[in-house]
């Protein structure tokens, strides 16, 4: 089946928080609408850019585009951003059923609140392995006052600006600003406008719900709960996921996952949800949703007051949820058991030419100006760097656990080329800050696969005798990992899928201050790119025969 969008992008004011702010809406809303789609389905979204003056770019998260990596919808890599009043017609096929997201992947756009969901179902006849009465999705988001042009602008520049905390937490786009705040100019903040009500699940006392959640802070990792209810964790990133139970889940930037939640409480009253940022000593105040019991009115607030939720800076609970993430029995996909290939990425802080910087074994990335499929399948070499990034750090004589100076930092936009049908191992190193004792958590998220996590580990890791633990029997498949403080994570994953594929932080300002990578794997096998991806840097003229 054919799924068609027609879909206006422009800016509009709007109050998720309530707090006026001009968001980057989707046919009027943010988040925009939800993909609904069946395995196999091909989706068509014709994307109408009605900013005035800015370009745009959609990324499909999640899915792989197997053969289509031209629809990816990251500017620089997989093609040239959609010029104000151009209609770009997006068009893939999803391949797999599970829980995705889409969001603008261009600049720092996608905090302007430019994202939604997809989500895709079973084939006709086949069901899922555990059963539900309902299907419920949220995305939760943070949320800044300042414009996304505004923190990019503050980011690189010298002195360096930090975004800092967010004003909000949305879930479903609703959070609550106090607009009693001082220095707030009256008229901007409306404590009752409609927009910032909190969202509200309502919920038939002893049914169960399966709750897609997925993540797009900025910069926030979330604990995300419901007042009482227990949830079964089932998927993850469009995998099923061994089922165990939680009372708080930890969902970081770019990561999706269905819960069970059984209605099974008093029905007497409503309940809070909560998102509570960790990781980061946050002054962000929880975001909050209403579980409502019909008929209980959905606009009473809960008896109890919100769940406090855990310690920011207890890194305990979230590795163990981390570790206790595993494909489900008989849905397993076992990973080849040796690689061809391991590239160790340390994740750095650095300050370069004056510029604070986030660096992946001392090169901190920058997009080029012609995308890089274009690029290598038009032999443009000349457009970006050919010297590859490295294959590790000099591992031996860092230590990754205090300030290091870092003073070889350089950036670049080179590229690593991936041989085709390899098997690739990751190993994501982090280390301290430019800050004393500090170490954060990084979200890393990979374009146009999904990877095995193979293992995670404290401290540094040690190549002979770290790989010897990996999980290699029934490893959860994922597009997006956690990285935890002074901590690595080690991914495999199969250069299967022609391409040019970033793989980055999904912390928007990280991505933003050189926190990523390229991938280019098997783009001799391509045929011919569409003439709509084209246009911008050395691409112009470049169309296809
Ligand atoms: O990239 C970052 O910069 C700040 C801080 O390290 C410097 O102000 C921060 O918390 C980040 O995550």
């Amino acid at each position: 089946k054919i799924r068609h969008y027609k879909w206006e992008v422009k800016y509009e004011y709007k109050s998720p928080d309530c707090h006026k702010k001009l968001a980057i809406t989707i046919n009027g809303g943010t988040p925009g609408p939800t993909i609904i789609a069946q395995q196999g389905d091909t989706v068509v979204v014709e994307l109408q850019n009605g900013l005035l003056t800015e370009n745009v770019a959609i990324h499909w998260h999640g899915i792989r585009q197997i053969g289509t990596p031209w629809m990816d919808g990251t500017e620089g890599v997989t093609q040239c951003p959609i010029l104000p009043a151009e209609t770009f017609v997006y068009k893939f096929v999803v391949d797999r059923p599970g829980t995705y997201m889409y969001h603008a992947h261009y600049g720092m756009q996608r905090e302007a609140g430019l994202y939604g969901a997809i989500r895709v179902s079973l084939p006709d006849g086949q069901i899922e392995p555990f059963s539900y009465d309902y299907d419920r999705s949220i995305i939760l988001n943070d949320w800044y006052h300042k414009s996304a042009y505004e923190q990019a602008v503050g980011l690189s520049s010298i002195p360096f600006v930090w975004v800092g905390e967010p004003q909000s937490i949305l879930i479903q786009g609703r959070g609550k600003f106090n607009c009693n705040t001082s220095g707030i100019a009256s008229g901007l903040c409306n404590a009752t406008n409609p927009e910032c009500s909190p969202y509200v699940l309502t919920v038939v006392p002893g049914k169960t719900y399966r709750l897609r959640i997925g993540s797009l802070t900025a910069l926030s990792a979330l604990s995300f709960e419901i007042e009482g209810h227990n949830m079964t964790v089932v998927e993850a990133d469009g995998h099923y996921v061994e089922p165990f139970v939680v009372q708080n889940l930890f969902i970081y930037s770019g990561e999706t996952y269905s819960v069970l939640i059984k209605a099974d409480q008093s029905p007497s009253r409503n309940y809070w949800a909560s998102a509570k940022v960790v990781s980061r000593n946050s002054s962000t105040p929880n975001g909050l949703a209403i579980l409502n019991y019909y008929p209980n009115h959905p606009r009473r607030n809960p008896t109890a007051s919100p769940p406090i939720g855990p310690i920011w800076n207890d890194i305990g609970p979230r590795l163990a949820q981390s570790l206790a993430i595993k494909a489900r029995k008989g849905f397993i996909h076992t990973p080849p058991q040796t690689s061809d290939r391991v590239i160790i990425m340390l994740n750095t802080q650095n300050r370069i030419n004056g510029n604070v910087r986030w660096s992946i074994n001392n090169v901190s990335f920058h997009l080029p100006h012609t995308p890089y499929l274009i690029a290598y399948k038009h032999n443009l070499l000349h457009t970006f760097e050919q010297n590859p990034p490295p294959e590790g750090y000099d591992s031996a004589n860092y230590d990754i656990f205090s300030v290091a100076n870092n003073t070889n930092a350089t950036t670049s936009n080179g590229a690593y080329r991936l041989k085709f049908n390899t098997t690739v191992d990751i190993i994501l190193q982090n280390a301290n800050t430019m800050n004393l004792n500090n170490s954060e958590t990084h979200p890393w998220h990979l374009h146009g696969h999904d990877f095995w996590v193979l293992g995670y580990g404290t401290g540094k890791f040690n190549g002979s005798s770290d790989p010897k633990r990996y999980n290699l029997v029934d490893p959860i498949m994922k597009n997006t990992v956690a990285v935890h403080p002074y901590g690595w994570t080690a991914l495999r994953f199969r250069a299967d899928n022609p391409g040019v594929w970033a793989f980055h932080c999904h912390i928007e300002s990280h991505f933003y201050m050189g926190m990523g990578v390229v991938f280019e794997e098997g783009v001799e096998r391509l045929g011919k790119l569409p003439n709509s991806i084209m246009g911008c840097g050395d691409s112009k003229g470049h169309h296809s025969p």
